[in-house]
């Protein structure tokens, strides 16, 4: 159940891009200690958002295990992130239309941390904000954020019309407030981009789940 007093709030997770760092595939298929990154995930955004779907391109069936509703990208050739939580907007609107809140993480984040959405919530709401993006240490992280279902259009208009790509030009149009967790000892928002992550995933595991 999602913390009582937070907005309802659907999660999304991000795996639509291309993964070429990594050599391609999905990186929330890869193991750390024994789990996906994918189940991490999941496991800790599902107690925070009122139901979670996965972001995704090409066949579906891949992802058939975690029984996740999977929305692909509606606008073509990989432009980035924003394209999935554009679609991740759109489906909420369509069928979710009580919700006016979506959370969205990269699915390549094995260590979120328990209180994200709780926090994001409270900051927007607190500095009168319109988007929430999370940040660790000295560096923010805009593709973990929460967005408005109502600015779906715009997001679309400066998506196909503007080619905006970068979700930073995109939220400095709004007022937008950033809440910063610690990075030390582990920094919640380490993503595995390569091989050699994945080694040091597994090492911040322990961490992990010593915390
Ligand atoms: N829907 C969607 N998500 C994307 C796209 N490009 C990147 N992402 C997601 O955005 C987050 C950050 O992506 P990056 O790590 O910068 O890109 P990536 O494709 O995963 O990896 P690289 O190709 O190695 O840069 C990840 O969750 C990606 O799945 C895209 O074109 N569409």
């Amino acid at each position: 159940m999602p913390t009582t007093g937070v907005p309802s709030t659907l999660g999304v997770l991000l795996a639509g891009g291309l993964a070429r760092r990594m050599g391609g595939g999905d990186k929330p298929m890869r193991t750390i200690g024994g789990r996906t990154i994918l189940e991490r995930v999941i496991a800790r955004l599902s107690p925070q958002c009122s139901g979670l779907i996965l972001n995704a391109n090409g066949d579906p069936a891949r992802f058939a295990e975690f029984g996740l509703q999977v929305v692909a990208d509606d606008v073509p050739g990989f432009p980035g992130p924003l394209a999935g939580i554009l679609a991740a907007l759109d489906w909420a609107a369509a069928n979710r239309p009580e919700i006016e809140w979506v959370l969205s993480a990269a699915g390549d984040c094995p260590f979120l941390p328990r209180d994200l959405v709780a926090r994001l919530h409270d900051a927007r709401a607190r500095e009168n904000a319109q988007l929430a993006v999370a940040a660790s240490g000295q560096q923010s992280h805009p593709v973990i954020g929460l967005w408005r279902v109502a600015l779906r259009n715009e997001l679309r208009h400066a998506l196909v019309v503007e080619d905006l790509r970068k979700i930073d030009r995109w939220t400095a149009r709004y007022p937008l407030a950033t809440v910063t967790w610690p990075a030390e000892p582990l920094d919640p928002f380490f993503n595995a981009n390569t091989v050699e992550d994945i080694s040091e995933a597994e090492r911040l595991a322990a961490l992990d789940e010593a915390s």
